[in-house]
């Protein structure tokens, strides 16, 4: 139906802007790609579902996101995979984590602040029609 892809269209561009925000922020650079598995070989066995910026940008391309929801699942696999892998003291790891905890918070407070709870009903609603 038109109004449903009205409401999925307006879903994408809320989600693509919320994302591009977080792209541009200099704390989150290092969640922007995903981890390189040259550089670290032993992240796949350590992280089952790796996730970063750039790939929550293409999974809204693909129409892969119903509700804002079904995003905010992705979005916390970044922090919690970065908090799961690098739980040492060193300042390296230590760095890691509290980026990884500014990016919890930022995301939460801008779904906090921006996102209307009924758009959010409406979306759950069109996503259980289908
Ligand atoms: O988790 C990450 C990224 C940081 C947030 C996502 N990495 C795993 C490696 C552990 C730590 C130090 C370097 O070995 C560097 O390669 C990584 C990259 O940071």
């Amino acid at each position: 139906e038109e109004q449903e892809e009205d409401i999925l269209r307006e879903l994408r561009l809320f989600l693509r802007n919320v994302t591009e925000r977080l792209f541009l922020d200099p704390r989150f650079k290092a969640f922007t790609e995903p981890v390189d598995e040259d550089e670290v070989p032993a992240y796949s066995a350590v992280i089952k579902r790796p996730m970063d910026l750039s790939t929550l940008l293409t999974n809204i391309d693909e129409h892969r996101y119903g509700t804002v929801g079904d995003f905010m699942a992705d979005a916390d696999l970044i922090w919690q995979n970065a908090l799961e892998y690098s739980p040492d003291g060193d300042a390296t790891d230590r760095n890691i984590r509290h980026r990884a905890c500014a990016l919890k918070d930022t995301v939460r407070a801008i779904i906090r602040d921006e996102l209307d709870e009924d758009f959010e009903r409406i979306c759950e609603e069109v996503k259980e029609s289908r």
